[in-house]
């Protein structure tokens, strides 16, 4: 039977109308590396926590918007305007409940901040304007130019045996990150300016890692990347082998 894995969705106003949208990529990888079905969920708030039961994993994507800062205590928002409150109010305790029931959560980009902030952590709002930090933001060009390998993280501790090296190149799209990181939380992949790349979720009984980068756009010609959907995907499988047995 096949996998099925949540991509909750952004909540865009595209030509007027307010609709659902994710980029199509995440699903390919998800088929292509994880061999996953992809299913889209509407960012519908805490209702979709009853479709748990049907899910073998999770898959917080990218966005453009920025979480709200005030769901993790700050009152100054740096970004106004980049919000997507749907988003949040779906992504926050769906991955919480998630984590909670042993799933698989795999957290790109927005999503490892989502990851942290559900958790307890903060976040940078503009990384570029902190001293000493790259600017980690895509600029401006094509599509390939924006998610070329940009830069060098290292890695370490389960993160380094999935993605095979303790120093692998990858792309950067991103003015926020990680500040403070949540409980529970082990970093495993940080860039020279020390910027936040990767964190396994040590605290979940399953597997769980958030990562500032974007795998899902090389995951055909990097092998970190596909490494990393691969892994995701045994453990999607276990994840759905282990609910049947214990069915
Ligand atoms: N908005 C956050 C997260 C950045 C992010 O997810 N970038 C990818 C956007 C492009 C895409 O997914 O197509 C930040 O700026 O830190």
């Amino acid at each position: 039977m096949s996998l099925i894995v949540g991509v909750p969705a952004c909540s865009k106003d595209i030509n007027g109308l307010l609709q659902h949208a994710t980029p199509a990529r995440y699903g390919a990888a998800l088929m292509g590396g994880a061999e996953a079905m992809p299913i889209l969920l509407p960012p519908v708030g805490e209702g979709l926590l009853a479709l748990l039961d049907r899910l073998d994993g999770l898959l917080l994507s990218g966005s453009p918007s920025n979480v709200e800062p005030q769901r993790y205590g700050v009152d100054q928002d740096l970004t106004p305007g980049k919000h997507d409150p749907h988003r949040d109010g779906t992504t926050l305790p769906l991955v919480r409940a998630a984590l909670g029931r042993g799933m698989p959560v795999l957290a790109i980009c927005r999503g490892i901040q989502e990851l942290n902030v559900a958790l307890g952590g903060t976040l940078h709002q503009k990384v570029q304007d902190l001293p000493g930090r790259m600017d980690h933001r895509a600029g401006e060009g094509t599509l390939d130019h924006c998610f070329r390998l940009k830069h060098t993280v290292t890695v370490s501790g389960h993160l380094a045996g999935i993605v095979g090296g303790t120093e692998i190149m990858v792309n950067s799209l991103h003015e926020q990150a990680i500040d403070r990181p949540a409980d529970g939380l082990v970093v495993e992949a940080a860039a020279a300016d020390g910027t936040i790349e990767a964190v396994r979720v040590a605290s979940a009984p399953g597997w769980a890692f958030g990562l500032q980068w974007h795998p899902e756009w090389h995951y055909l010609t990097d092998a970190p990347s596909m490494n990393i959907f691969r892994a995701f995907g045994d453990a999607c499988r276990a994840y759905a082998a282990g609910l049947k047995q214990a069915a």
